[in-house]
């Protein structure tokens, strides 16, 4: 018989971020900036630990809300892609797609490593950097974690990385 097996599941009414974006997509159109009140849910799977959690809720709840609050109420561009070019002196953020340009105070803005600002992309960054800054605490022993991202009202892309 093989061994149970075990994850948490934490979708809090305070993981959600309001934040702007435009993506590309069919190749060259470029969406206008617009917002979204998007919505988080993480997942941790591995075995039982002493206290008999697979982490504690609380732990990675404050870790989920850490990059949700920093990402709440800025302006999100990509710095890999591939035509949405963007450079930054001490106080302006500037963002160019072939004659169209946005100019942002630096503080408005975050620069995220993705290709392109989707659901999916977003569910990758908030589920590496809660790993990054859970993994000394929760240990080796967790298989993986589980980010989702809902962009409008059951719009969710989820993104699945080994722990
Ligand atoms: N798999 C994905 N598909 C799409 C994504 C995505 O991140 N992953 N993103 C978009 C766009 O960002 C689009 O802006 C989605 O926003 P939404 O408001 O849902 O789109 P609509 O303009 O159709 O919404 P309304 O309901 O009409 O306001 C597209 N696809």
């Amino acid at each position: 018989m093989s061994d149970p097996c075990f994850r948490v599941d934490l979708t809090k009414e305070q993981f959600v971020f309001s934040a702007a974006h435009f993506i590309t997509f069919a190749g060259d159109i470029c969406e206008r900036i617009h917002g979204h009140n998007y919505a988080v849910r993480v997942s941790v799977e591995g075995p039982l630990d002493e206290n008999r959690y697979v982490v504690d809720f609380i732990a990675l709840r404050d870790a989920v809300l850490n990059e949700t609050q920093a990402l709440d109420h800025h302006v999100l561009l990509p710095q890999d892609h591939r035509e949405i070019l963007v450079t930054n002196d001490e106080q302006e953020t500037t963002v160019r797609f072939r004659e169209r340009r946005w100019v942002f105070p630096n503080d408005d803005a975050i620069v995220l490593p993705v290709v392109n600002t989707t659901a999916e992309e977003l569910a990758r960054v908030i589920a590496e950097r809660v790993r990054n800054a859970t993994k000394e605490k929760f240990g080796d022993a967790l298989s993986m974690i589980e980010v989702a991202v809902d962009e409008n009202y059951g719009q969710w892309g989820v993104c699945r990385l080994p722990w």
